[in-house]
């Protein structure tokens, strides 16, 4: 990924990303199991500053793509528990803050991973979903799981999906039948999604590799 093709909200984003230490490099175990030679951990996002730095980034992609010619209007964004959460509930308050004639009304929704079985009871937090359109905003796709299983919850619940934002595309491939080949012809995570669900999945940035230099976690105050 080239930084000097990014606009300056991607930069900055990308910055706090690696200066936060959100964004590391080394060898990671991922969800697929797939080793990875970088980890986008978006719980690492905890500082206001950061947090400010991805709502921003997401809502400016967000208000871009619907100025584009092929906009995603939504009613609400949802975030997958857990860590989809954060980034759902800022995304609408910074949405609200930059454009608040068209977001000032937009809603927040998510998920309990168990759903609770006294006061409110159920497994959905916020809006409820029946009727309206939902984007679903999340840190990154690895096999797809954790955003097939949001589809599902969100459609249970009446709502209709209709794009899903992420921060990070780690253009991962599926992962290989007989063992983790990396260089086995297998298609991409995302575009499955797309095909399957007929749904745009966009993100703030496309990160195919590259030689950066990742940091420690925040310091606080
Ligand atoms: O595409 P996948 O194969 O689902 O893998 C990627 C997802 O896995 C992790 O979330 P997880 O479901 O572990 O939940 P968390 O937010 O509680 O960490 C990660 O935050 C991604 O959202
Ligand atoms: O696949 C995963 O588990 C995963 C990858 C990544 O970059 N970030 C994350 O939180 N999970």
């Amino acid at each position: 990924m080239s930084s000097t093709t990014l606009s300056p909200y991607k930069l900055e984003f990308l910055e706090a990303a690696i200066n936060g230490g959100v964004l590391k490099f080394g060898s990671f175990e991922l969800k697929s199991k797939r080793i990875s030679p970088y980890f986008f951990n978006a719980g690492d996002f905890y500082r206001a500053d950061l947090l400010r730095a991805i709502s921003t980034a997401y809502a400016k992609t967000i208000i871009e793509v619907n100025e584009s010619s092929s906009p995603v209007e939504f009613d609400i964004l949802f975030g997958p528990a857990y860590k989809g959460i954060p980034l759902a509930t800022s995304t609408v308050d910074k949405l609200a803050e930059l454009k608040p004639e068209k977001y000032g009304s937009v809603c927040y929704s998510f998920d309990r991973k168990e759903a609770k079985d006294h006061g409110e009871g159920g497994n959905i937090v916020g809006a409820p979903l029946k009727g309206k359109r939902v984007l679903i905003v999340d840190d990154v796709v690895t096999a797809g799981t954790a955003k097939r299983e949001a589809i599902g919850k969100i459609r249970y619940e009446g709502g209709i999906v209709v794009g899903i934002l992420v921060a990070l595309d780690r253009m991962e491939k599926l992962p290989a039948p007989n063992g983790d080949d990396p260089k086995a012809p297998m298609p991409s995570a995302i575009g499955e999604i797309r095909k399957e669900y007929g749904i745009p999945v966009l993100s703030i940035l496309t990160l195919n590799g590259g030689a950066v230099e990742g940091k420690e976690g925040a310091d606080c105050g």
